[in-house]
């Protein structure tokens, strides 16, 4: 009971600890603490992230006002004998950038699928704000062709669709002008209709904007008694000089509690499962160090260019869009020690560790490359310079792949590979793991010569089709003694056989509920900007050409020799996957 909702804001956690001490002398004439304390946990019963149940309506983040303010100061405050429904309390939830791709894309269908399975407070309200002038009936029009239902669910499809659609609202307002969230705050109150509220503000704009929206947001559209929270979309920054004058900036308006770094590969499924297995399965753990594993492999792959998005992408390149974010948190989940507990701080302090202990990345151990246009059974794919909104000649990477390596007593020696790239022949991200080849194997000349072929590998299907599976070496039935290789596959479709909620959908209803195991702290952030720009700046000042692959392709021939380089190979390019 006393973790119940401990981890949770300063609030919460004086609740907890002063109802754990009543709890503990509670005689019949202490009943109430105990009662509040059950009643809060029913007003809004759902699980974040870390399995703890939610309580959507948890007080302030210290923001908007200072925290003896929310300091409860007295018994009565503390427990009260008549606590306010969840009536009382509202969620208003702003997504700035609303006519964007990623709004329409994920962001509305994230909280369409929230409200479909109850995930959402019973009074909330959702602001699409951007420059585009539209009505609250366009925006609705807009965002309806994007929802979907579960392909599992589909009772009540449309109604709870038209349901949703009421409480979308819009503002269209410039980013920079503190009058225009001045309106965005008097249509939100009014909607808000006098209750408690509190606010939450997705930035989905570029990150140019990032600043001005959060300077009018804070200072004219804050929660006047409850929290106000701001979940703030990649990139940060470019490097390691631009993200901490970003943090700098946005620390003027806010505190640390109230920003939500989102990195949306932390809420996928099977990254979310990767500390389960490590941690809650005796038979992994021991296994998880320099002891028994030759390396570890982190794999995206997109079978599309940058399509449309060339623009962006060309500022950034593959390592800062996907390598420095994405792959590196999988990176540090997937290396860290065993955390005190699920706590957001607990984790996020081994994951820091981590990425403190990593060896400044050379030159030498990466290679660069290039989508070049290519022609298939008569269809013809665009190069990456193709693309008009890329500039001529441009060199900016459109595949990575690189070794890491930490230095600690787990991991010193280990190979992390990372390989990222647009415009390959698939679409995949996927976690693999190599093990050593096992020593003085009995078995050893049913294998030939190459040894490499028989060693285990675990396997984190990502995406798409998510599965765990473990290639162990198995005897073929039969009167003869031949080995072949077989998968234990935990294939989750067949296991689970129903929908896998998207990743925004996990971090939008930790960002409500105020959890942040998921989100990246900044001083994280700084050590993974700080592993990688040097590498960044070396790459450009030495203007290091990519190496040309074809659109379709497995990528450059380069990253081959880079993996036997540290003696291992691919394990997403052989025979068999
Ligand atoms: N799209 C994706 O798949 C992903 C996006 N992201 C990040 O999410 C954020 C939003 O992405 P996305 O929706 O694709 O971005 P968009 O380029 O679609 O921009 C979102 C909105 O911002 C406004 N906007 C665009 N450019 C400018 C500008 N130069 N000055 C002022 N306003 C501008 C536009 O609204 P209006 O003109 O109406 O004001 C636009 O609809 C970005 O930070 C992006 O890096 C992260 C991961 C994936
Ligand atoms: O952050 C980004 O991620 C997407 C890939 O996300 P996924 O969930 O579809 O795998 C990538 O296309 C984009 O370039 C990048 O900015």
């Amino acid at each position: 009971m006393a973790s119940y909702l401990s981890h949770r804001n300063p609030y919460l956690a004086i609740v907890t600890s002063f109802a754990v001490r009543n709890e503990s002398r509670a005689s019949p004439l202490s009943i109430s603490p105990i009662r509040s304390r059950t009643q809060v946990r029913n007003r809004f019963h759902l699980n974040s992230s870390n399995g703890n149940p939610l309580n959507a309506f948890s007080s302030q983040d210290g923001s908007a006002l200072p925290i003896e303010h929310i300091k409860p100061q007295t018994v009565e405050e503390l427990f009260p004998l008549s606590v306010p429904e969840s009536t009382e309390y509202n969620l208003s939830i702003t997504v700035v950038g609303a006519s964007g791709d990623l709004a329409k894309k994920k962001i509305f269908p994230a909280l369409f699928a929230l409200y479909y399975e109850d995930c959402l407070p019973e009074n909330f309200i959702i602001f699409g704000y951007a420059r585009t002038k539209m009505t609250d009936e366009e925006l609705r029009n807009t965002i309806s062709k994007t929802l979907t239902c579960r392909i599992d669910k589909r009772e009540n499809c449309e109604d709870k669709m038209d349901q949703f659609l009421k409480r979308c609202f819009y503002h269209s307002g410039q980013y920079n002008s503190e009058d225009h969230f001045a309106e965005l705050n008097c249509k939100l109150k009014e909607k808000e209709g006098g209750r408690l509220s509190n606010r939450l503000f997705y930035l989905s704009v570029p990150p140019n904007i990032f600043v001005d929206v959060v300077r009018c947001a804070s200072l004219k559209a804050s929660s006047e008694k409850g929290w106000t929270r701001v979940i703030v979309e990649k990139p940060f920054g470019r490097d390691s000089e631009s993200s901490s004058e970003l943090t700098k900036c946005l620390k003027q308006y806010l505190s640390e509690e109230q920003i939500f770094r989102i990195d949306h590969y932390l809420g996928k499924e099977l990254v979310e499962n990767l500390s389960v297995l490590r941690f809650s399965n005796l038979v992994f753990e021991p296994l998880w160090s320099r002891s028994y594993i030759r390396s570890v492999q982190l794999i995206f792959s997109e079978d599309f260019g940058t399509e449309g998005r060339g623009g962006y992408f060309d500022n950034y390149g593959i390592i800062r869009d996907i390598m420095q974010n994405h792959l590196l948190q999988i990176l540090a989940l997937f290396a860290m020690e065993p955390p005190v507990s699920l706590d957001a701080e607990d984790i996020r302090n081994e994951k820091v560790k981590v990425l403190r202990s990593m060896i400044p990345l050379l030159l030498e151990n990466v290679v660069v490359g290039q989508y070049k246009g290519h022609s298939k059974d008569g269809k013809s794919y665009p190069g990456y310079t193709d693309d008009p909104t890329v500039p001529n000649g441009s060199i900016t990477p459109t595949f990575a792949a690189a070794a890491l390596f930490i230095n600690n007593a787990r991991w010193d020696g280990v190979p992390f590979l990372m390989k990222a790239g647009k415009a390959l022949h698939t679409r995949r991200a996927e976690i693999r793991v190599q093990f050593r080849h096992v020593p003085g194997n009995l078995y050893k000349r049913n294998f030939g010569t190459d040894l490499d072929k028989a060693t285990n590998e675990l396997v984190l299907r990502v995406q798409p089709d998510e599965a765990i599976y473990l290639k162990i070496n198995n005897k073929v039935p039969g009167l003869g003694m031949r080995l072949d290789r077989s998968d234990l596959n935990l294939l989750f479709r067949a296991r689970y056989p129903c929908e896998i909620p998207d990743a925004y959908e996990r971090l939008l209803l930790d960002a409500i509920e105020g959890e942040r195991r998921l989100f990246i702290r900044s001083d994280e952030l700084d050590a993974a900007w700080a592993l990688f720009t040097p590498l960044l700046k070396e790459l450009e000042n030495k203007k290091i050409t990519p190496e040309l692959y074809p659109y379709g392709s497995r990528g450059p021939v380069g990253a081959h020799y880079l993996a036997a380089k540290h003696n291992v190979r691919w394990g997403d390019l052989g025979n068999e996957d």
